[in-house]
């Protein structure tokens, strides 16, 4: 009897869960993508807690933040300095913090989670949060490309899990792509479409295939870009110049592979092509490799492709 009632007192908690729309988000992960999430949802109204692995590097999240924030403010409020300060201001003010990650899912409407494109360690945090978030709270992975389904395995709401996936960098990506699963509630997909359009995002809908719709493709190029680098086909700076002038792209594809992360763009072909050993655009690259052992992540460790300063 007692089953029946948790099951129905669920049913119920989460329709009427429905009816409110998401107000609280919790970030796990406060790196490019996770402080990019948060910073969306703040400025869209949200109460946002931001966790990572340690205060430092969520200092660091909030000041990224506090960057970012400061240039949109500048093109909202041009010349008016008292404006783009309260702005900013009351945008951060809807951040919190936490390094631990149990703690800031007791109380929240979504989990979005941006951390590591590792299936493990995804699935070993989505473990852990399951046991203490709310019934009603849905679960949402950032991954650029692991099965949503491999992830949402690891837990018991999968009628409550789907994919959010946004674009680097956030708050200037105007594409928000949302997953289901077929586990995944009407409700909860509904939910995660209603949030997305709340953050001023396009949403486009996305079955759990690889890479979904932009990274089925974006990758796969960005990956041609760099065998054709590794054949000594043409230099770096010539592919990217050649794709920005003559296919209209805004950064070339060793640009754009140094602005997401050589790291994350390697965790996405060593997914890939252990999961997918006989599709070629999948297969992984030497070059690539290389380069991330050697640390070279791109912007974010001041070297990839190319050199950047260090700000
Ligand atoms: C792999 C993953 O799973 C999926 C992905 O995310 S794939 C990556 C998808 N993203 C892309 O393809 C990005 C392609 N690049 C671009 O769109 C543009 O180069 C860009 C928006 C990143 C930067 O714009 P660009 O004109 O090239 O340079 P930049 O001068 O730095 O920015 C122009 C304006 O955009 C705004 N802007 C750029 N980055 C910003 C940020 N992080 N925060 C706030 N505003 C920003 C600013 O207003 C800036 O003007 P400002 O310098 O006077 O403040
Ligand atoms: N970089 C991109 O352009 C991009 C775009 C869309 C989606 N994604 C996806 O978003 C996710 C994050 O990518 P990113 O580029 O922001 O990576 P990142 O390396 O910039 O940030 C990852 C953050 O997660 C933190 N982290 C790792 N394990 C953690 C844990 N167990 N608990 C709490 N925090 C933890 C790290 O300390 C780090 O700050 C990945 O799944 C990636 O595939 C990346």
């Amino acid at each position: 009897m007692a089953h029946v009632c948790k099951v129905f007192s669920r049913r119920l908690s989460t329709s009427t869960a429905v009816r409110s729309a998401i107000k609280h988000v919790t970030v796990i992960g406060g790196g490019l993508m996770g402080s990019g999430i948060a910073q969306v949802a703040a400025a869209t109204g949200h109460d946002v807690i931001m966790v990572d692995q340690t205060d430092d590097i969520l200092a660091k999240s909030k000041a990224a933040i506090q960057k970012s924030l400061g240039r949109v403010a500048k093109k909202k409020y041009a010349d008016d300095g008292e404006a783009q300060a309260s702005f900013v201001g009351e945008v951060m003010s809807r951040i919190s913090t936490n390094t631990d990650a149990v703690a800031a899912c007791g109380k929240t409407d979504l989990v979005v989670e941006a951390i590591v494109e590792n299936l493990d360690v995804k699935r070993r945090l989505f473990t852990a949060l399951d046991a203490a978030a709310e019934e009603h709270t849905i679960f949402a992975s950032n991954t650029s490309s692991l099965p949503i389904k491999d992830i949402a395995s690891a837990t018991k709401r999968q009628d409550r899990f789907g994919g959010l996936h946004f674009f680097n960098p956030v708050p200037m990506m105007k594409l928000v792509e949302v997953v289901k699963i077929p586990e995944t509630s009407n409700e909860t997909f509904e939910r995660l479409v209603n949030l997305g359009k709340a953050m001023e995002k396009t949403t486009v809908e996305c079955k759990d295939t690889p890479g979904f719709i932009v990274n089925r493709l974006l990758v796969p190029y960005m990956m041609e870009a760099v065998r054709m680098l590794e054949r000594g086909d043409a230099s770096a700076r010539d592919i990217d110049t050649a794709m920005k002038l003559g296919a209209g792209y805004p950064m070339g594809p060793f640009e754009l592979a140094d602005y997401v992360g050589l790291d994350t763009t390697k965790f996405i072909m060593d997914g890939w092509s252990q999961k997918y050993p006989d599709i070629e655009i999948f297969r992984k690259s030497d070059l690539l490799n290389k380069l991330v052992a050697e640390g070279k992540f791109g912007r974010k460790t001041g070297e990839g492709f190319y050199k950047y300063d260090k700000k």
